[in-house]
């Protein structure tokens, strides 16, 4: 653990909440990212050390074009780093190929974005269904009865058979939360994913991923909202692609949700934001 890791605004030694295990769910070593399509190259990473309890919501912040969604895609596997070790569940991640990625990502990762991105031409439940599917073929019972409990769960089994033009926003999103839970995956990334969404479906949402974290497990959320940032047990904040500070926070209730987002916020422009 790095010491900005271990520390918090004043300096203080905080102890990290809640994590039991000592393998970290993820650990990213010295992740540096520099984009050569531009001339000259764009450096955006200046070598990351991070770790990700096990059961932890980690959130990342910093002003737009900090390095943010660079650094989640670099080490959720969506992209590759240009430089350092990505470790899951202690695995190498950086040293697999395409193919190995891609089965990593479909099994042991779930992903929501700021758009839904469900296909069109299936309806809610089978959007749900498909990635468990792709990941088992032969599961397609034991697949099913966990999209019907994910569906139930996150209070939208009476849309199953709706197109996704006929849901929500709020409804769209939770759907790509159940996408994402369907193959069980040991960590959550989620990109901005109240981003399009009013205020009200933004709180549907991230009660949605506040349940997620609290039946154990891990995520690691960008957003620029400070309010769904609240949510999160800790906050790293980037600049100009260093990781520059990290605030823990501990575990959300909804009775401090308040004076969480202002202790929060406090510290936030503290660091520039
Ligand atoms: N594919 C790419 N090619 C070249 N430069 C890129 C590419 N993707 C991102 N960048 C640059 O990398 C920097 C960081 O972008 P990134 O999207 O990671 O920032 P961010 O903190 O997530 O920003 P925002 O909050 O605005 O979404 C920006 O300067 C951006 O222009």
């Amino acid at each position: 653990m790095t010491m900005t890791d271990r520390m918090n605004l004043e300096g203080q030694q905080v102890t990290p909440t809640p994590g039991t295990s000592d393998q970290p769910t993820l650990e990213c070593r010295g992740i540096t990212k520099t984009y050569q399509s531009t001339d000259p190259p764009t450096h955006v990473l200046n070598g990351i050390d991070l770790q990700v309890r096990p059961g932890e919501f980690l959130v990342i912040m910093g002003a737009s074009g900090s390095g943010k969604s660079t650094l989640l895609y670099s080490i959720s596997g969506m992209d590759r780093p240009s430089s350092g070790t990505v470790l899951l569940e202690g695995g190498p991640l950086t040293s697999l190929s395409d193919t190995e990625m891609s089965r990593v990502r479909l099994t042991r990762m779930g992903f929501v974005f700021q758009q839904a991105y469900l296909l069109a031409n299936l309806n809610i439940g089978d959007n749900i269904l498909l990635p468990a599917l792709k990941a088992n073929p032969k599961d397609k019972a034991a697949a099913t009865a966990r999209v019907d409990a994910l569906m139930e769960r996150f209070d939208i089994a009476h849309v199953r058979t709706h197109g996704i033009t006929q849901v929500s926003g709020g409804q769209l999103q939770r759907a790509s939360i159940c996408r994402a839970l369907a193959c069980e995956p040991a960590i959550l990334f989620a990109d901005e994913p109240t981003g399009a969404l009013n205020s009200s479906m933004t709180i549907e949402v991230m009660d949605a991923l506040s349940d997620v974290h609290a039946a154990g497990t891990t995520v690691v959320m960008v957003t620029h909202d400070p309010s769904c940032a609240a949510r999160g047990d800790r906050v790293i904040y980037l600049r100009d692609g260093s990781l520059v500070n990290s605030r823990e926070l501990g575990r959300w209730t909804a009775e401090r949700a308040g004076q969480r987002e202002d202790d929060l916020l406090a510290w936030l422009r503290h660091e520039g934001f």
